[in-house]
C-alpha cells in the first residue's frame, strides 16, 4: 500500500539560500589547508551551507527576552564593509532569560575545506573505549513524565497541554573527539540540516566546547518578504522492518495523541506570525516527515511579511526571537511548562532546544531548532534527547522515542547499538 505525504524532508529546504550567495566569489575564503576549527559555525543543508571560522565582531551577548527588543540595531551593528560577509551568525540558547551567542564570523570557508580531513588525523573512535551516564536513567525518566500527565491537560482553558521533557547521554573516553569526523558522519543524512555552533566557555584554557547537531526542523527561514516555518511533533522511530515500519507511518498519522501534541505547536507559530503576515498559509492537516532514523509529523507554514524591511519586527533575527521556543520544546503555554521543565529535568538545557542561524544585514536568513545534538568538548559528549508529553502519554513510550532520537548522533559518534544500554533503551515494543 503506498504511504500518504510522504515528504523527503528538507530535501528542498524552504526558501534557503543558494549556496553561492554564501560562498562568496569575492569572500575571503580561507587557504585550502584545513583551519583550526576551535571556534566554528556550520551550517549544512540540502539548499545551503555556510562555514565560518573565528569572531570579528560580538555581537549581543544578553538574553532571548532582551533580543526581541532591539534586532534591528544588532543588524545595525554589522560591519557592512567586512570583506567575509556582512552577516551575523550563532544561537539563542532554550532558555529566553539565558544569554545568546549572536556575532560575525572572521573568515568563511566552504564546507570540502572546512572539513578536509588533517594530514594527521585523530584515530577512528573505534577502539576507545566510552563510559556512559544516562540523566536521568530510563526510569527516572519514566517518573518524569508520571509526573507531568499528572499536571497535564485538566480541562481549564489556561491549563498546561503539553510539557517537552528531555534527558541527557553523558559519554566520556580516553582520545578526544574528532569534530571533522563527526560532521562528515553527520552530513551522510541528506534529510537533515548538520550544525556546529561554538559554546561560549568560562574557561579561557579548556578544550574548545561546541554544540553539534543534524536537526530536521526549520525554525523560520526569510527571504525578502516570504517566510517559512517547518514545525515537527509527533514521532516514532523508524522500524527495520518495511511492512512494520509502514504500519507505524499510518498510526502516527491517526494517533490523536501525536495529532494534538502537534496542533499545539502549529497554533503557536501561527498565532505569533499572524500579526506580522499580509497572509499566512497553515495546512489543517499535517505530512509525514523523515529522518533516517525518524518518523515526524511536519506543517509546512508559508507567509508573506506586511513590512519586510522593519529589522526590529521581521528580520529572520527578530522572528527567531520571537518564535523560540515553539512548544515543539517547551510546551504549552509557554511560561508554565517551562517552570515545570525547570522543576522535573535534572540538567541545564543550554543550547539545546535552542535555535541556530544566521542573518544577514537585510533581514534574510534561517534558524533552524537545535536538536539531535550534542555538547562536544575533548573527550566529552553530552548528548541530549527529549519528547513532547500529552495528557495521555505512555512513559515506556516516551522513553523510547528519546532512546530513538539519540540513535542519529550515537551511530556519528561511532557509538550505535549505546541506545540499547539498559538504563537508556528500546523496549520490545511499545
Ligand atoms: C525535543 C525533541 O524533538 C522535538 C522535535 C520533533 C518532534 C518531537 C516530538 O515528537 O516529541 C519533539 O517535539 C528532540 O529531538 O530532542
Amino acid at each position: 500500500m503506498s504511504l500518504p505525504n510522504i515528504e523527503p524532508h528538507m530535501r528542498a529546504t524552504p526558501g534557503a539560500l543558494p549556496r553561492t550567495t554564501l560562498q562568496r566569489e569575492d569572500a575571503p575564503l580561507a587557504a585550502r589547508r584545513s583551519p583550526d576549527l576551535s571556534n566554528c559555525f556550520m551550517l549544512h543543508g540540502a539548499a545551503q551551507s555556510l562555514a565560518a571560522t573565528g569572531v570579528h565582531k560580538p555581537l549581543f551577548q544578553d538574553s532571548t527576552h532582551a533580543l526581541t527588543g532591539c534586532c534591528d540595531t544588532v543588524l545595525g551593528a554589522l560591519d557592512p564593509d567586512w570583506a567575509a560577509a556582512p552577516l551575523l551568525v550563532g544561537a539563542m540558547p532554550f532558555d529566553r532569560d539565558a544569554p545568546c551567542w549572536l556575532y560575525q564570523p572572521q573568515t568563511m570557508h566552504t564546507i570540502d575545506s572546512l572539513l578536509a580531513p588533517k594530514a594527521a588525523g585523530c584515530a577512528p573512535a573505534g577502539g576507545d573505549s566510552a563510559q556512559v551516564q544516562a540523566v536521568p536513567d530510563r526510569r527516572s525518566y519514566q517518573d518524569m513524565v508520571r509526573q507531568a500527565t499528572a499536571r497535564l491537560g485538566n480541562g481549564t482553558a489556561e491549563a498546561l497541554r503539553k510539557v517537552v521533557l528531555a534527558r541527557s547521554l553523558e559519554i566520556s573516553r580516553t582520545t578526544p573527539f574528532d569534530l571533522r569526523r563527526l560532521l562528515r558522519h553527520l552530513m551522510n543524512d541528506a534529510s537533515i540540516t548538520t550544525y556546529c555552533l561554538p559554546l561560549p566557555g568560562p574557561a579561557r584554557h579548556a578544550a574548545a566546547s561546541h554544540l553539534v547537531g543534524a536537526t530536521p526542523e526549520l525554525l523560520i527561514t526569510r527571504r525578502g518578504k516570504n517566510i517559512k516555518s517547518l514545525p515537527l511533533a509527533g514521532s516514532l522511530p523508524k522500524q527495520a522492518n518495511p511492512m512494520l515500519d509502514q504500519a507505524a507511518t499510518r498510526r502516527l498519522l491517526q494517533s490523536a495523541k501525536d495529532l494534538q501534541e502537534h496542533r499545539v505547536v502549529v497554533e503557536f507559530i501561527a498565532d505569533l506570525l499572524n500579526p506580522l503576515c499580509a497572509n499566512l498559509a497553515v495546512p489543517a492537516h499535517p505530512s509525514l516527515c523523515s529522518t533516517a532514523s525518524m518518523w515526524h509529523l511536519g506543517t509546512h507554514i508559508n507567509g508573506t511579511l506586511k513590512h519586510p524591511d522593519d529589522l526590529a519586527t521581521s528580520s529572520s533575527l527578530a522572528l527567531a526571537a520571537r518564535l523560540q521556543p515553539t512548544p515543539a520544546l517547551c510546551g504549552a503555554p509557554r511560561d508554565a511548562a517551562l517552570t515545570l521543565i525547570r522543576q522535573l529535568e535534572p540538567f541545564e538545557r543550554g543550547f539545546y532546544g535552542g535555535t541556530a542561524g544566521w542573518s544577514d544585514n537585510t533581514g534574510d536568513g534561517s534558524w533552524y531548532v537545535a536538536i539531535r545534538c550534542a555538547e562536544i568538548q575533548g573527550p566529552r559528549a553530552r548528548l541530549f534527547a527529549g519528547a513532547g508529553i500529552m495528557h495521555d502519554s505512555s512513559p515506556a513510550a516516551e522513553a523510547d522515542e528519546t532512546a530513538a532520537k539519540f540513535s542519529a548522533m550515537l551511530r556519528a559518534l561511532e557509538l550505535e547499538g549505546l541506545e540499547l544500554f539498559p538504563t537508556l533503551g528500546n523496549t520490545a515494543s511499545r
